[in-house]
């Protein structure tokens, strides 16, 4: 089948809500008001109407941009159809189109001239291939949209960015646009105005032939050179290459963008067939999964996607979020730049992938954690994808934050605090994977139990949370949980391994973590507290049943998750912590934590609460942006998404919550089965 045969609309549609999906909060709802803008005064270059998406605001909703992958390189594409974040040749490179974060910083719009505003976005189904049909006056417009996959390329030599086993399908370094006019008369236009480095330097453009075709971008040292090929005719015009043209039903164009060695297609028909490999890529990849037959199947299928497209091939690692420093509070601090691998992050985004039969992701992720452990080295929270370990934080002062949300940071100061949730997660995430393999690679053995032995250190000391607070490290039970799954996974490993002695100790000492935290990590009511005598409630005690710490229909559990619903929620979606209750060493407030929503759905359904849990489920998938993705939080009130986007946290909870609800409907949960990878 090729590209061009496949209907307009389909499941994945974003103009196709069907009668079974949940109720939807999309763009028409009204928002609080923003911010006045950008701070520096920049004015948008690609001569958009400065009427905003929303009436008010130049920046579109952070929900509403369109996230591309090839699992080396990323692009969020603006419904105007503007790519207004990219980074290459890595996620966390300077960017080159940083429009997003200021309306100055550079951008790549390939859309009919004089209109803004599509009539339907959709991902082509079980891809990341982006659709944007357009109705303008005179006719109609299709643009799809994708980063290209290709056969693995380096054949001759290898390559030098990859450390993992080669497969059979490499990233091109290709963002193709291809553009086709189905109905009546189009004046198309097509502007790139890159701006690389953070838009801190400016590019030469020049012809590479004797025609118009092609052009290139030279970037000076911060990013590779871009260059564009298309079946329209090029025209510099200082920093931005243009081209235009009126096109008439049937007409067809495409235009490449290529950063790599590989070759761009010089023609529709070739742009036709990169297209379909893609296509075919990521059809074979969600295919290899187990979706239910279920109406929220497209939820799963568009996270686990995602989450795919978050991960970086040339070393198994994943990132937390494509973008940095959008905004957690509208106008705020809270803006962090989630462009590196937290092994937190990466390994429940690995237990949602292997919910779903995703398993092979893992392999790649354990090869790097054996990477970044090689010569006895200690684990970090957090690395760069090629497994840096300094993530140095700075501010970039010259943009001016998605609607003045200052400041703009590259780098992540968290990288070297001590958050001792780091052991737990890579063991449960080994354990999880090996007890269902029956066997673990010899070479990963010795680094684990360095981990374990890590947690057996640390597991009474004062920490920074799961939440990497920035205020003083306190005693957070969260962290004392994890530590006993370190050991509890730990002790589990070594029988598999025939280990028995550091099987025996390593249970005497989550024994030990569990009585302290049952002692102290519990308030008069048998609810688990964010911190040893203190009564502040954290969302991140909704793990204690998911990591079967405690048993589901334990009273001590069915408090603290009843507590978190009903003291930790704003219009019942979860907070991580009140901020005024805990030392996070930031100003303001913050929107709800998506992954800790998704959280309290799968937790209310250990408890029996399935009911509650569904309806949860149900208002929670209601927020998805119309393209099913979702930002780090949500905006009590107006359904808003803020922070980073699209956001691994937000899309591997949805898996689990949406697993846990659809296992109780068709009763495995009374079976106290929650799939081959949680039993208690
Ligand atoms: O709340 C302050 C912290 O916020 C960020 O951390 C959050 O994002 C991480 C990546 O998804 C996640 O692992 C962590 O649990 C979240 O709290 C930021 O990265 C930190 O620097 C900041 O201190």
């Amino acid at each position: 089948m090729t590209l061009e045969s496949i209907e307009p609309l389909g499941a994945d549609a974003a103009s196709t809500a069907s009668g079974t999906s949940p109720r939807r909060r999309q763009t028409s709802k009204p928002s609080k008001p923003q911010s006045s803008g950008p701070v520096k005064g920049h004015t948008s270059s690609d001569g958009a109407s400065p009427r905003a998406w929303d009436g008010r605001s130049k920046f579109p909703h952070i929900g509403e941009y369109g996230f591309l992958s090839d699992c080396e390189t990323n692009a969020l594409i603006a419904p105007s159809g503007s790519v207004e974040w990219m980074c290459v040749p890595r996620p966390d490179s300077p960017s080159i189109f940083a429009k997003i974060l200021d309306r100055g910083a550079g951008y790549f719009r390939v859309g009919p001239h004089g209109v803004r505003v599509p009539v339907a976005r959709r991902y082509l189904p079980g891809t990341l291939i982006l659709e944007t049909t357009w109705q303008t006056p005179t006719g109609w417009l299709v643009v799809r949209d994708a980063m290209l996959m290709g056969p693995w390329h380096d054949l001759e030599s290898r390559s030098g960015t990859h450390r993992r086993t080669p497969t059979d399908d490499d990233a091109e370094h290709i963002l193709l646009r291809t553009i086709k006019c189905v109905s009546g008369t189009v004046d198309l236009d097509v502007v790139c105005e890159p701006r690389p480095d953070y838009a801190r330097s400016e590019v030469d453009w020049e012809y590479e032939n004797s025609g118009y075709s092609s052009v290139v971008a030279h970037t000076g040292d911060s990013n590779p050179d871009l260059h564009l090929r298309s079946s329209l005719r090029f025209g510099l015009e200082g920093k931005r290459a243009t081209a235009r043209t009126r096109m008439t039903e049937g007409a067809t164009h495409f235009v490449a963008m290529s950063w790599g060695s590989q070759s761009a297609p010089t023609t529709y028909a070739g742009a036709l067939d990169a297209m379909w490999r893609t296509e075919r890529f990521w059809r074979d990849w969600i295919t290899q999964g187990e979706f239910p037959d279920h109406p929220w199947r497209i939820y799963l299928q568009r996270s686990a996607l995602t989450l795919k497209g978050l991960t970086y091939s040339p070393t198994g690692a994943l990132i937390a979020a494509a973008t940095t420093s959008l905004p957690e509070t509208p106008g705020g601090e809270r803006n962090w730049d989630y462009r590196y691998a937290w092994i937190r992050d990466s390994t429940f985004a690995l237990w949602g992938l292997y919910t779903l039969g995703l398993e092979r992701e893992a392999d790649d992720f354990f090869a790097f954690i054996q990477d970044v452990c090689r010569d006895n080295r200690q684990l970090q929270i957090m690395y760069g994808v090629g497994g840096e370990e300094t993530l140095e934080e700075f501010e970039l002062p010259h943009m001016s934050g998605y609607e003045g949300a200052q400041p703009v940071r590259v780098g992540n100061a968290a990288y070297d605090q001590s958050q001792h949730d780091v052991w737990g997660a890579v063991l449960d995430s080994v354990w999880l994977h090996a007890k269902s393999r029956e066997q673990l690679p010899e070479s990963l053995w010795p680094i684990l139990k360095r981990q374990v032995e890590e947690a057996a250190k640390h597991w009474h000391k004062p920490d920074r949370g799961i939440w990497e607070v920035r205020g003083e490290p306190q005693h957070f039970t969260s962290s004392k949980l994890m530590c006993w799954v370190a050991m509890d996974r730990g002790a589990k490993l070594a029988r598999l391994y025939d280990e028995h002695d550091y099987a025996k100790s390593w249970q005497k000492i989550a024994d030990e973590i569990a009585d302290d935290i049952c002692t102290k990590g519990v308030d008069e009511r048998g609810v688990f507290t964010q911190r040893y005598g203190d009564p502040a409630l954290d969302a991140s005690l909704l793990l204690v049943p998911l990591l079967r710490f405690l048993p589901s229909d334990d009273y001590r559990v069915r408090a603290t998750v009843l507590a978190i619903a009903d003291e930790l929620t704003e219009d019942g979606l979860v907070l991580r912590y009140r901020t005024e209750e805990t030392d996070d060493g930031l100003q303001g407030e913050e929107g709800t934590f998506t992954i800790c929503s998704f959280w309290l759905v799968s937790a209310l359904v250990e408890i029996g609460e399935v009911e509650r849990a569904k309806s949860l489920c149900e208002r929670l998938l209601g927020y998805a942006s119309s393209l099913n993705l979702y930002a780090e939080e949500i905006e009590p009130g107006t359904g808003r998404h803020l922070g980073n986007f699209p956001q691994a946290f937000t899309h591997l909870a949805l898996i689990n919550a949406v697993m846990h609800v659809i296992k109780a409907e068709t009763g495995e949960a009374e079976k106290g089965y929650f799939g081959v990878h949680r039993p208690v």
